[in-house]
């Protein structure tokens, strides 16, 4: 007996030292399995009005992680978690024992011993500890080594309890980690053109909604930027926006990130590993590329959209997710649907609420509020001090073509932000294929580029007098919200106008941060 007892506080101690949550389980039921000399287990947790299997041990064991099991059906564990109290059950003449689960394994259970488990007096949970052999021999149910058990598993079921708290509060905080970090992004949606105000007007009303959304646009245009609006701006905000990029992945390996799968599903699944759909539970999928999705994998995806069930890898059940799906692509996916590269059902359930983002050289206007933007942004980030840009460089900068759209042109910023030497950015300082476009070839009105720094102010003018009136009130305004970090006050200020004669040409311009705010809702001053 003394052994016995001696045998118990060396599995104790060591499970302890585990911090784990899911290794602590494993130990904790392998543990309680060696103890009591036989094979099968299983841990169950309550969740609602449903018991959930987080840990399995023996043959079938792969059958069974994952199962819920409704209040409503017979169940041991439900009667344990209800009741509190440990039980002893005959697996094949008790009315409690649920027969469908049974039904899965090669090898029958025999007898059933089952804990609950505790934290602060409640019951969260319960260990079933099964023999399965045909004789009941294994389970030692001698009633002072069962006492000695329970109080091994009052201890163990403390510490998981703990765990389980311990990762239910890192989830939380890396949930309010992504929040804080797309909030602080949230405000970088820079544009005034009407043709992304069209977009992001779009944006606007399909974030209320929990349709699919299908981004189009060429690459570096902001797809993912505004899929992370739409995200944050809909009921699914507090909940995870994961992205994958579906190129360049080879089928296999696409399957398993987005659907998870069982352990031994393929060489080197050493343990089960839920996939990004599963990980998303509650939030927004951003599935970047979908025209590069194989065929095989677009049927797994249609099945999410259809039925919310995911299958992973080498598991026998499905699981139900709750997500919502924004996919993104530069392809033409109508036409890869006559070539039978892309499904129409598929497509069709994408697209619930398409939206377009135009490349950038179709919002030329732009430009310079996003030249501004970066110098300020890389500024703040890499501590070299705040470089201007002269109007010649901008002019330049707004007719070029742009290929790689807002990417490219932020890439540019961080290269002149340690390339160019003096606190200006000269057209010179700009690499040969921007210089090689005739900045005055793209807009008519504009007069031949001057190279002679007294006369910049007269090109500045030349510049500026292609804008209408509004778009140049527009420009300053944003300019001194930029420069005062929205602070309204400051701003008015620095105009020469009061305060509320200020905000209120903001409202009449539309002018908000990003696209989201009002100008209510800027810094207070
Ligand atoms: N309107 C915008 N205002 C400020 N920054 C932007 C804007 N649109 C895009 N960006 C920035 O440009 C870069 C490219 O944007 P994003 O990755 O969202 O483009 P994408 O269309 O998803 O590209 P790809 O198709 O190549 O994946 C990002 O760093 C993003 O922050």
């Amino acid at each position: 007996m003394n052994n016995e007892k001696d045998k118990l506080s060396q599995e104790n101690y060591e499970l302890f030292r585990e911090l784990d949550p899911d290794l602590l389980q494993k130990k904790f039921l392998n543990a309680l399995l060696k103890i009591q000399n036989v094979r099968r287990g299983s841990i169950w947790i309550k969740r609602g009005r449903t018991y959930v299997c987080v840990e399995a041990a023996g043959i079938d064991s792969e059958n069974i992680v994952g199962v819920t099991l409704d209040a409503g059906s017979p169940s041991i564990v439900g009667w344990v978690i209800e009741n509190g109290k440990m039980t002893i059950a005959q697996a094949g003449s008790d009315r409690r024992h649920n027969r469908e689960v049974e039904a899965h394994f090669a090898i029958k259970s025999s007898q059933i011993l089952c804990f609950p488990l505790f934290i602060d007096g409640q019951v969260f949970g319960a260990v079933q500890i099964i023999d399965t052999n045909p004789d009941s021999i294994h389970l030692n149910l001698d009633s002072s080594y069962l006492s000695h058990f329970q109080n091994l598993l009052e201890i163990c079921s403390i510490a998981l309890g703990n765990a389980l708290c311990y990762a239910r509060e890192q989830k939380k905080n890396r949930r309010l980690s992504s929040v804080l970090s797309r909030v602080e992004k949230e405000n970088t949606i820079i544009g005034q053109s009407k043709a992304f105000h069209k977009s992001m007007d779009l944006v606007k009303s399909y974030a209320d909604t929990d349709f699919n959304v299908l981004i189009t646009g060429e690459s570096g245009t902001g797809k993912e930027l505004v899929a992370e609006r739409l995200h944050t701006g809909s009921a699914r905000a507090d909940y995870p926006f994961l992205v994958q990029n579906c190129s360049a992945i080879p089928e296999t390996l696409l399957e398993s990130e987005l659907f998870g799968y069982k352990k031994g599903a393929f060489t080197g699944a050493t343990r089960d590993r839920a996939g990004l759909f599963e990980a998303a539970d509650g939030g927004t999928v951003f599935l970047d590329e979908i025209g590069d999705m194989p065929m095989g994998t677009q049927a797994g995806l249609l099945r999410v959209l259809q039925k919310n069930e995911i299958k992973p890898l080498g598991a026998t059940q499905v699981r139900y997710i709750n997500i919502r799906i924004i996919a993104a692509t530069n392809k033409d996916l109508a036409g890869m649907i006559q070539e039978n590269r892309f499904r129409q059902d598929l497509y069709y359930r994408l697209s619930v609420l398409p939206i377009h983002l135009p490349p950038l050289r179709e919002r030329r206007e732009d430009i310079p509020l996003l030249v501004r933007h970066f110098l300020n942004v890389e500024g703040r980030k890499t501590n070299i001090s705040e470089k201007k840009i002269s109007p010649e460089a901008i002019h330049h900068l707004v007719a070029y073509t742009w290929p790689g759209n807002i990417r490219e042109l932020e890439n540019l910023i961080r290269y002149l932000m340690v390339t160019t030497q003096n606190e200006i950015i000269k057209p010179d300082d700009l690499p040969e294929r921007i210089l090689k476009i005739n900045p005055d070839g793209v807009k008519e009105s504009t007069a031949p580029r001057n190279t002679d720094p007294q006369t910049n102010e007269t090109q500045y003018l030349r510049d500026i007098s292609i804008m209408t009136w509004p778009d140049l009130e527009k420009a300053y305004v944003m300019a001194l919200m930029e420069k005062f970090n929205w602070n309204i006050t400051w701003a008015a200020k620095a105009s020469g106008i009061n305060r509320s004669t200020f905000a209120s040409r903001m409202r009449k311009l539309d002018i908000h941060r990003g696209t989201g705010e009002s100008p209510d809702s800027t810094t207070m001053g």
